[in-house]
């Protein structure tokens, strides 16, 4: 991402707070030069011999506290902006991720996109409480340029001569730096995803010490050598810069006092004078510099928080939060025409595509669609789900097309268990009488002893993976949606409960008004459906009225 984009990026962040910004700088300025003037103040009292006896004590004390004043409102200032503008970050991309196209979101994988929700934007609101500090010290850094110019201009030029020397060291430490900075950071990106693996193939690690040395040894061990070496590295050079900066300035302080043998000063007091603000300004000037590593931090991070929020720049139309909910309805078909879909181009393989389709759905149907893995299921009721939008062709529901407009109200017709569901434990549902109605269901499905609805939730959903599956199934149930779409909802259960599935809960739903759509492996029992959909590489090979393989037992 380029630096005027970033630039724009951060212009367009910050707008909001710009009157807190302008005040914070204000008072941040006007600490910095409070402390300049303060040690002017200083400087003259300890020159004259009545001190600060000589009408300067009034100033000192002003001095003083237009100092203190100005630095904690500042602080205070700064911090506040710091803190809403990570809020600002944490709810914008938390809702582009909401109404991010669930294609892109399938292409940005999860291990680049937690941390960088979760590390990225605590970066941010680190630096956001440095800017404070380091806008006092640039102000008093500069109002003690502008004094010592005042003081002595050959003397300053000298000055200017070595911070140029140091300025350049302290730049090309920098570039290298933000490049180390930035393959550390994808380096990041490496880690969490071994993470990830370490705690959810935790059990197939314990079992295999193979793999368990590869994943440990080569992947963390190893990533983790590498952030650290680009760290140290990096670090290093930052160091070393300072130091030869450090020592420029005492050289300067050793030439002036050099200058002071071969051309004795007419006025001592200027020489000392230069000489304490020069000693004094290195604490605020070492302040800046330590803080470049973490401005170099914070403009990758910045960097990725911007080309995420570029990655789902184009949210689906329609897909807000606060949309009121639908009425409940009822359809009376759902159709597909010509529909295609194509998945995007990845590197050495032809992508999969789907379609043409055309099939028609009407109320009540029992449809079962079918095929051998890969044969495009999945995707198909995904693109029936709205969840893809097609590449070509359409979907009806009850004649009128779909569109991008009413695409999300479309969806709010659908239940859905997907073979990787997603099992929330509290309901969207009104919480008035949930547990009554869900106690029957509960009963039903034979998990009533393990879990009740309390406040609008499940009490638990620590169950077997057949049990969590029920209470998806109860989810359903609850939701009173008018079509049901189940993904091998019958794969995890035993065959006393898949039996129960097919032939009374699918016929009960069907009976309650409902339509459904299951996609199934199951053959032994195609015949409790209206209508078999069996798909071959992503087309209908056939629709049929299959019956079932052997009885049911
Ligand atoms: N997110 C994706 N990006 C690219 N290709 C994908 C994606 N998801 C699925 N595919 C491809 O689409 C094809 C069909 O996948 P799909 O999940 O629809 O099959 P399925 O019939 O449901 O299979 P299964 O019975 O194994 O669940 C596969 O060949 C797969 O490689």
């Amino acid at each position: 991402m380029s630096r005027r984009v970033l630039l724009q990026e951060g212009m367009r962040l910050l707008r909001p707070f710009r009157r807190l910004i302008l005040l914070a700088a204000a008072c941040g300025a006007a600490a910095g030069l409070a402390t300049v003037a303060l040690l002017a103040t200083v400087n003259r009292a300890l020159n004259q011999p009545e001190g600060l006896a000589s009408g300067l004590f009034g100033a000192f004390l002003g001095l003083c506290a237009m100092t203190l004043v100005g630095r904690a409102v500042s602080d205070i200032l700064t911090n506040r902006v710091g803190q809403r503008l990570v809020a600002q970050v944490r709810t914008a991309l938390g809702r582009k991720i909401l109404e991010a196209p669930i294609a892109a979101l399938e292409r940005y994988r999860s291990h680049r996109l937690l941390p960088v929700l979760t590390k990225d934007v605590d970066m941010i609101s680190d630096i956001a409480f440095l800017l404070a500090s380091l806008l006092i010290a640039s102000a008093v850094t500069l109002g003690c340029f502008i004094y010592l110019a005042w003081l002595s201009l050959p003397m300053f030029l000298l000055l200017l001569v070595s911070l140029g020397l140091g300025s350049i060291i302290q730049y090309r430490a920098r570039a290298r730096a933000i490049r180390g900075f930035r393959a550390a950071r994808d380096s990041e990106d490496t880690l969490h995803k071994a993470y990830r693996a370490i705690s959810e193939g935790a059990k197939e690690l314990r079992i295999n010490r193979r793999r368990r040395a590869m994943v440990f040894g080569g992947q963390i061990e190893a990533t983790i050598d590498r952030i650290r070496a680009i760290n140290e590295g990096a670090i290093r050079n930052f160091v070393l810069a300072n130091t030869v900066g450090s020592a420029l300035l005492f050289l300067v302080i050793g030439l002036l006092l050099a200058w002071q043998l071969l051309f004795p000063a007419p006025d001592q007091a200027v020489l000392s004078g230069f000489v304490l603000v020069l000693l004094f300004v290195k604490g605020p000037m070492d302040q800046i510099i330590a803080a470049i590593p973490s401005l170099g931090r914070a403009q990758i991070a910045f960097g990725r928080i911007a080309e995420l929020s570029a990655g789902f720049v184009t949210p689906e139309p329609g897909v807000t939060t606060d949309r009121p909910v639908p009425p409940d309805r009822q359809i009376d078909s759902l159709a597909l025409r010509g529909l295609r879909y194509a998945y995007p181009a990845s590197k050495g393989s032809t992508p999969f595509t789907l379609g043409p389709i055309d099939l028609t759905i009407r109320r009540g149907e029992i449809v079962f669609i079918v095929g051998d893995n890969g044969s495009g299921k999945t995707t198909l009721i995904k693109l029936l789900l709205g969840l893809y939008v097609p590449t070509e062709g359409e979907v009806l529901l009850d004649g009128r097309p779909v569109t991008d407009l009413d695409r999300d109200d479309y969806r709010q017709l659908f239940t859905t268990v997907f073979a990787d569901y997603h099992l929330f434990e509290e309901l969207a549902e009104d919480a008035d009488g949930l547990a009554e109605r869900a106690g029957p269901y509960l009963e039903r499905l034979e998990i009533a002893h393990k879990v009740t609805v309390e406040n609008g939730a499940f009490s638990t959903t620590d169950l077997s993976t057949g049990q969590r599956k029920r209470l998806a199934l109860v989810q359903a149930y609850l939701e009173r949606r008018p079509i049901v779409v189940f993904d091998e909802w019958a794969a995890d259960q035993d065959p006393t409960f898949r039996r129960i599935f097919y032939t009374e809960l699918l016929p009960e739903l069907r009976s309650q008004g409902r339509t459904l759509i299951v996609i199934s492996h199951d053959d032994r029992y195609f015949d409790i459906a209206d209508r078999v959909v069996r798909l071959d590489a992503g087309r209908v090979q056939a629709e049929e009225v299959a019956v079932a393989k052997d009885p049911a037992p």
